[in-house]
């Protein structure tokens, strides 16, 4: 296949994304779900070259055409945590790249840009559709390797990244200047690192100061910012239409309940969340995104005011909030209780 996919780069042949793909491809309401799975890793090498990686940091199209297949295969099949989310969530830092000029106008170095788009590539590989909670009980490998430090799953996540770019060619950074290389190693890590939802709500506060007074000339602020942008490229579901949202969130559910099965089978008390038996998933799905979603697309809106896809994102998650808010409203007038709320 990385001769099908050479072939298809090789001669300079690179598409025009909104051709090759679809006109909203590089719109924020583009579905990046909608895109066939044969077909992604091809979208992938037009978004690198469309966001100028190719030229800007010498890529060979040839290694560029190995990693992203390696990228892929490094993904396992769980219902949520799969290749297709972590193509969504990369599809996600294109547009904001692309459309806030982040790197051009100094919100991002060249070098924090790229690090971006490969981190929300690589940024769930070889992911068990389990919870580091669930690592840490079950007593799994990856526990022993790095309960110690903590966020078990996400330094999973950057040692299969560095396994893949240590692969004979496959490393994408291979022509870079040696500052550069260590760099965009070290953005890399910090960026898997922050799609921790601990390290999120660790650092909300500070995201908070930094949108209200971003110093572009402040690595501390450049830091934030990719914390902020990579988480709200993790939940850029959340910002597509209702139907895809819907579909997503059974997803997440499917993989929750399975894990909850598993903690069950284990003698484990699952929480709420994720058991069957006890979830009531409108109600969860508003407290998640009161909680969670929103505020990080409001902190995004805020600090790209003029941008039209950002307050298109937080006015998608608002809309979403509110038919979470009806469907929880439907179900308890029809059937007073919860039980046995499937989607
Ligand atoms: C639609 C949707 N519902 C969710 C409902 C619950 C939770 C959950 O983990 N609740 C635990 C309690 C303690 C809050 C996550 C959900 N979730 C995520 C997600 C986000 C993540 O982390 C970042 C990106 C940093 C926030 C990491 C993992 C996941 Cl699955 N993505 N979409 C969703
Ligand atoms: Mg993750
Ligand atoms: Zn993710």
């Amino acid at each position: 296949e990385v001769h099908q996919l050479v072939t298809l780069i090789g001669n300079d042949l690179v598409p025009k994304p909104h051709e090759r793909f679809h006109p909203s491809f590089e719109t924020f309401r583009g579905v990046p779900r909608g895109i066939p799975d044969r077909d992604t890793p091809l979208a992938v090498v037009t978004m690198f070259e469309d966001l100028g990686f190719i030229h800007r940091w010498r890529i060979s199209r040839t290694t560029l055409a190995r990693f992203t297949l390696m990228v892929r295969k490094g993904y396992r099949d769980p219902p949520y945590h799969n290749w297709t989310h972590a193509f969504a969530v990369a599809h996600y830092s294109y547009l904001l790249i692309k459309n806030l000029h982040l790197d051009r106008e100094g919100y991002l170095t060249d070098n924090e840009a790229l690090s971006l788009f490969v981190a929300c590539l690589c940024h769930d590989l070889d992911h068990r559709g389990t919870t580091n909670t669930f690592q840490v009980n079950s007593k799994s490998i990856l526990a022993s390797l790095y309960s110690s430090e903590g966020s078990v799953m996400e330094r999973h996540h950057i040692a299969q990244a560095m396994a893949i770019l240590n692969t004979e060619g496959c490393n994408i950074f291979e022509n870079l200047e040696c500052h550069e290389y260590s760099k965009i190693l070290e953005n890399i890590g910090h960026i898997i690192l922050a799609t921790d939802l601990s390290h999120h709500f660790k650092i909300l506060p500070s995201l908070g100061r930094m949108v209200k007074s971003f110093n572009k000339k402040d690595p501390a602020h450049h830091s934030l910012l990719m914390c902020l942008l990579v988480t709200s490229c993790d939940l850029s579901d959340q910002t597509k239409d209702w139907r895809a949202t819907k579909q997503v969130a059974e997803l997440i559910y499917k993989e929750f309940f399975s894990q909850g099965d598993l903690e069950k089978a284990m003698g484990i008390n699952p929480d709420k969340m994720m058991d069957r038996e006890k979830a009531f998933i409108p109600e969860l799905q508003v407290q998640f995104i009161e909680g969670v979603v929103r505020p990080v697309f409001v902190l995004l809106a805020e600090l790209f005011p003029g941008s039209e896809g950002t307050q298109q994102s937080l006015q998608a998650v608002t809309d979403i909030l509110l038919f979470w808010q009806k469907f929880r409203e439907i179900y308890l007038t029809k059937y007073g209780t919860h039980h046995g709320c499937s989607l």
